[in-house]
């Protein structure tokens, strides 16, 4: 693999409202240092691809935005939203989760009804009201765009919905909570193109209510639906730019042969 001066990158601010950041994120595995120093500002109802080799940092990173590392790793530095730190260990990690939602790889839908999967969440946190529940049911399945496909049998196991049903019933389940982010980490790898691009459309759709952060090894995803990507090499974040400056006009010689394929 070629060797690159990772001391140095090209970090874009972004003129765009902020939603979220981190500063000087550092994330150790043990003695193992994952991510080194990254400050990252994402910009509102955006979406902001993390690209980048296997193993470079991007799911790692990911998930310390809605604090999923507490229990895998070391997480220093600062995740500021809403002028708080969210990383600070006084913060209530389930409190953080409802405004951040995550979807992951797998569509991992709960062995219950389609239904039940997505008012659990809700009921859980004690929302009872018929109507409430009845308007979240249909407006989430509405934007996450599988309303049409599944209106008619609710109560049909969601397991028996295809994986990409299954993944945009993750993302209805997601966004029954209400939250302002949504960080998907590979939503679409599992699935075949079409389920792709459904999910795609879906993505670009839910930018006008919700900042989005995905994960995705596909460049051609990337440019397709954000608006802004970070390119990560070895746990550190080389590049960030507008998605249209770094795919077209790469500041970083690693980005350039990361695009370029001429990496190994
Ligand atoms: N739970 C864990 N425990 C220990 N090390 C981990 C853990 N998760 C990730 N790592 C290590 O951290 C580094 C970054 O991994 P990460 O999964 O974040 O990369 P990635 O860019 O998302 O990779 P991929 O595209 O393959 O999903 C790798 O060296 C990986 O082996």
């Amino acid at each position: 693999m070629k060797t690159y001066n990772l001391e140095e990158n090209s970090i874009a601010k972004v003129s765009d409202e902020i939603e979220i950041s981190s500063e000087n994120l550092q994330v150790y595995y043990g003695n193992s240092h994952a991510i080194f120093d990254a400050n990252l500002q994402f910009a509102k109802n955006q979406v902001t691809s993390l690209i980048g080799a296997s193993g470079s940092g991007k799911s790692t990173y990911l998930r310390c935005l809605n604090r999923m590392n507490d229990k895998l790793a070391r997480v220093d530095g600062k995740i500021m939203y809403k002028d708080t730190d969210i990383n600070a260990k006084k913060v209530n990690v389930y409190e953080v989760r409802k405004q951040i939602g995550m979807v992951f790889q797998m569509p991992n839908p709960f062995a219950k009804s389609i239904k039940e999967n997505i008012l659990f969440g809700l009921q859980s946190n004690g929302i009872h009201d018929k109507n409430v529940l009845e308007e979240r049911l249909e407006s989430s399945l509405k934007e996450a765009a599988l309303w049409d496909e599944v209106k008619d049998e609710l109560s049909k196991s969601a397991l028996a919905l295809s994986g990409g049903q299954q993944q945009r019933l993750c993302i209805a389940r997601s966004i029954a909570m209400r939250p302002e982010i949504l960080l998907l980490d590979e939503p679409a790898s599992a699935l075949d193109p079409i389920s792709t691009l459904k999910i795609e459309e879906t993505v670009k759709a839910l930018k006008k209510k919700y900042t989005i952060i995905i994960v995705t090894h596909s460049m051609a995803q990337a440019t397709r639906i954000s608006d802004y990507t970070a390119f990560f090499h070895l746990g550190h974040v080389v590049e960030y730019d507008k998605t249209t400056k770094l795919f077209n006009d790469p500041s970083m010689p690693a980005t350039s042969d990361y695009l370029s394929g001429d990496f190994g």
